[in-house]
């Protein structure tokens, strides 16, 4: 008998998908993260790499869920490719999965994008598409092949027999995937990683110490991870400036996190790393709450727009480059800002969006959780002579809360959460507050979606939507919106 069953795709069952080895099916659609999927009489089958329309051989993967509707399959072949495929120029695209849709048309990807933005909006929003403005695309230019714009990267680290390997995870592959030409990447990340990558090989034969490796080794799927050493991040932003941290495996407290940086065999690859690295890229060696800096700089300078900006190693900032910048540039274009105005930035982080606004409103407040950000957005005011923008630490609610109570009032704001909505008690504080536009980023389009629905029952209407590609050839898009409200 054969392996291989070839059939029209909706009529099979999962039952029939789950006993062939390979099967040749027609690709309906894309999934939510950007993989085909194909509709089955009773539920679904996922294919990554696969497009719409394409008809596939593809391998049902080992070990599905039993009971479970969706199951998934790795493409082995393209029988009838689709007219939007492009060459992904990535030998490592099958395996990584990393960026979802490099093998598609720039132009393709583009109209995906808008489209998860227009479906998110009617699904949790509530506003039908006929209803909705027309989505914008910001993305970077040119979009060429739109990669090569991210300048940060955490990459995990284990030795396997007499190998190292450094690099990213996937769940196609049993090895590490290497970084060290990750076309993703800026060409000076690419060096930096390709530096350390090298520079591991000589862990091998370093004299781990018997007591350190006992404390500190884990086992990870039967390999051993090198003794002490878990995860390299990797930061080199434009112009070179950059760090690499290397992070520990948890310290208990500070005198272990020492013990593990003093090892005579950490301490001697570190220093021959520090060797190795370009003189603008510093070293630090960290372990949950300790760090400890090996090599100046201490933070990293960003160039973002007009603005210089410093980083510390516990404040959130973008992966991407150019294409946050285009998305700050809209922001101001979209905000309208006037020199009469006060501007809220919520979710302010090291204080971008705040100072980028503040030469053009009165003043400038922004809001944020995060102390250690909150404490380099006001470095960051300093540091660009900036003296109409304040920076106070809070949650959404009590510092919103907060505000309102002390008679605040603003007529512009952006909100800019994580991946999680911001919810309806809190953004009930921006009408006392007198909040009129609103700009809303969302890294998460589902959950923007969440609060726009709630803002809408509070009188704000969206007129402005775009679909921002901060992560060019992967599935991820930002929603921003713009919201008015009558005062
Ligand atoms: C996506 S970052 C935005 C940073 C900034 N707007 C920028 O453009 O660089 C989200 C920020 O929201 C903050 N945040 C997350 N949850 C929060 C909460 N519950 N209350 C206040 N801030 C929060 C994080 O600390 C982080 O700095």
């Amino acid at each position: 008998m054969s392996d291989t069953t070839e059939t029209s795709s909706s009529s099979l069952s999962l039952a029939e998908v789950r006993r062939a080895l390979e099967l040749e099916v027609r690709i309906d659609d894309f999934g939510f993260t950007g993989e085909g999927y194909v509709r089955l009489q009773d539920g679904w089958l996922s294919v990554h790499g696969a497009l719409p329309g394409e008809w596939v051989r593809v391998r049902l993967q080992p070990d599905q869920r039993e009971g479970a509707r969706r199951l998934y399959a790795d493409l082995v072949e393209v029988l009838e490719p689709s007219p939007v495929r492009r060459d992904p120029l990535c030998e490592r695209d099958a395996s990584c999965r990393g960026c979802q849709l490099r093998h598609l048309s720039v132009d393709e990807e583009l109209r995906f994008k808008v489209r998860g933005i227009q479906e998110v909006v009617e699904k949790f929003g509530g506003v039908p598409p006929g209803e909705q403005p027309e989505v914008e695309i910001l993305t970077p230019q040119p979009t060429a092949r739109g990669d090569a714009y991210r300048y940060r990267t955490s990459l995990s680290f284990r030795r396997v027999g007499d190998r190292v390997e450094l690099g990213l995870y996937s769940p196609a592959s049993e090895a590490l995937i290497s970084m060290s030409d990750c076309p993703a990447l800026t060409a000076q990340t690419q060096r930096v990683v390709a530096t350390v990558e090298r520079s591991l090989q000589g862990l091998n034969t370093l004299p781990w110490d018997a007591h350190m490796a006992r404390e500190v080794s884990a086992q990870v799927e039967g390999f051993e991870v090198a003794p002490g050493v878990e995860q390299i991040r990797v930061v080199v932003p434009n112009h070179g400036v950059g760090l690499v941290e290397v992070r520990l495996t948890e310290a208990r407290d500070q005198e272990h996190f020492e013990a593990q940086c003093h090892s005579e065999a950490l301490a001697g690859w570190l220093a021959r790393l520090s060797e190795y690295l370009p003189p603008q890229v510093g070293l630090a060696v960290g372990s949950g709450s300790f760090r400890a800096y090996l090599k100046e700089p201490t933070r990293v300078r960003i160039p973002l727009g007009r603005l210089q900006m410093e980083v510390g190693y516990d404040d959130w900032i973008h992966a991407t480059l150019a294409p946050a910048e285009v998305l700050y540039e809209a922001l101001e274009h979209w905000l309208e800002p006037t020199r009469a105005e006060r501007f809220l930035d919520v979710g302010c982080g090291i204080g971008t969006i705040a100072l980028m606004l503040a030469s053009r409103v009165a003043e400038a407040v922004g809001l944020d959780q995060n102390q250690a950000s909150i404490e380099s957005a006001e470095i960051n005011a300093v540091g660009q002579g900036i003296d109409n923008a304040h920076f106070v630490a809070g949650g959404w609610e009590t510092g919103l809360r907060r505000l309102a109570a002390a008679g605040e009032r603003f007529e512009l704001a952006t909100i800019n959460p994580m991946r999680e909505p911001v919810g309806r008690r809190a953004l009930a504080y921006l009408n006392p507050l007198g909040v009129e536009r609103l700009v809303y980023l969302g890294p998460s389009p589902a959950a923007a979606a969440r609060d726009l629905g709630a803002l809408r029952e509070m009188g704000w209407e969206i007129d402005r939507l775009a679909a921002a590609n901060l992560h060019p050839a992967t599935y991820h898009t930002m929603l921003v919106a713009r919201l008015r409200r009558e005062v």
